[in-house]
């Protein structure tokens, strides 16, 4: 099958979509790839989308907003399959559509996910597979993560030997997925990853991110913040378990320099990340770094010196931006042969379980 894979992360910066030849085990052809940045409009209403979410909390009425933003978020990927589709040269055969997380409360199985699959479906004139959490944590499952199953079908272009590996994704949140040399899984989010140090220097006013890690370079990490910071009860949760993007806060660097309070937040991450290589049975051989926060230089050498044989996805020829957008065809691929998605390793999900609800076109695309 030749799929469109769709996702927009907890960053909030657009939209990334991938095309894949898939059947659902492997990938046969990595095909076009291409980001959306949404526009300063389309930020400020699936940001106000994501604040009101989080009012909210699941109880009473749905945020008003949840339209607009499902509307702008529409557009988005409308002006990204519009790129893709002039570079693809063939015809899709499906969409996975992964939409904007704006609550993630896995504790009472809600997750919920802006976008409207049923117009992206009428609008490319392609199935789309999406709702690839709720039958996961209808099952018992954390509903998250769920890129793991991709994660494992890369495993071997990466473990040319034997032994564990481990692919991290860097994004808002940080994500791991331990594949054993037997193929056994064991994922969860392990912490924040560069969701916290983007708060910061976007309420500092310092920019978007840090780029390269240039501030926290230049920082000093405070111990004790950091100490506190790491006493959070979610590292003391075995897994399964995972976040939402606003499960942690900056509030204790705030009296901290940028730079310091950079360096320490940066630190946080590489801690987290450290921390979850308890709960693995043996040690990875290998940490394939994916997500923006691999871009992170000072985030890349402090996990480096913590683990051990640290790379970028690029390294082993993979896309490393891409790949949560690949993970979301994949899995759509999966979700039509009834494969499963998620497994007790992953989510804690009861029993490895298929999942996604189909969107259907009325007719034929345009651009057939
Ligand atoms: N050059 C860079 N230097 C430092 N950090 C960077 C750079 N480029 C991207 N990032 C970080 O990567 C983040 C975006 O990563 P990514 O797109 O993987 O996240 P996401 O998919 O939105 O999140 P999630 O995986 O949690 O859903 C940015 O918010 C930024 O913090
Ligand atoms: C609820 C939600 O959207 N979670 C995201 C988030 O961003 C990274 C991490 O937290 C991961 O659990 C998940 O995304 C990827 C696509 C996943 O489910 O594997």
């Amino acid at each position: 099958m030749r799929v469109l894979g769709y996702m927009s992360g907890t960053s909030l910066d657009g939209v990334d979509a991938a095309i894949i030849d898939t059947d659902g085990h492997e990938v046969r052809h990595f095909g076009p790839a291409a980001f959306t940045a949404f526009t300063d409009g389309e930020r400020k209403t699936i940001g106000r989308a994501v604040e009101l979410g989080l009012r909210w909390n699941g109880y009473g009425e749905t945020p008003a907003i949840f339209i607009a933003a499902s509307a702008a978020l529409h557009d988005v990927h409308l002006r990204t399959a519009g790129k893709l589709l002039a570079a693809n040269g063939g015809a899709l055969d499906l969409v996975g559509f992964h939409g904007q997380t704006v609550l993630h409360r896995p504790e009472r199985g809600l997750t919920i996910q802006i976008g409207d699959p049923d117009r992206l479906s009428q609008d490319l004139g392609v199935p789309v597979v999406a709702g690839m959490r709720h039958a996961d944590m209808a099952n018992g499952g954390q509903g998250a993560p769920l890129v793991p199953a991709y994660h494992a079908a890369l495993a071997p272009r990466v473990a040319a030997g034997a032994g564990p590996v481990a692919f991290l994704n860097l994004g808002g949140v940080a994500n791991v997925t331990w594949v054993g040399a037997d193929g056994t899984l064991i994922a969860f989010d392990t912490g924040p990853a560069c969701g916290l140090i983007d708060s910061l220097v976007q309420a500092r006013g310092a920019g978007a991110y840090d780029a390269d890690g240039a501030l926290a370079a230049r920082g000093k990490v405070d111990g004790a913040i950091l100490d506190a910071m790491l006493g959070h009860p979610y590292f003391r949760q075995r897994p399964p378990k995972s976040l939402d993007r606003y499960d942690f806060s900056t509030s204790r660097v705030d009296p901290l320099s940028l730079e310091d309070a950079a360096a320490t937040l940066t630190a946080f991450t590489v801690e987290a990340v450290a921390l979850a290589c308890e709960v693995f049975p043996r040690p990875p051989r290998t940490w394939v770094v994916c997500g923006g926060g691999r871009h992170n230089a000072t985030m890349m050498r402090a996990l480096a010196l913590r683990l051990g044989d640290c790379r970028s996805a690029d390294d082993f020829g993979l896309r490393g931006d891409f790949i949560e957008a690949e993970a979301m065809a994949f899995l759509a691929a999966r979700s039509r042969l009834g494969l499963p998605l998620t497994f007790p390793g992953t989510t804690g999900v009861a029993r490895a379980i298929s999942g996604g609800t189909l969107s259907l076109p009325a007719r034929a695309p345009e651009w057939l």
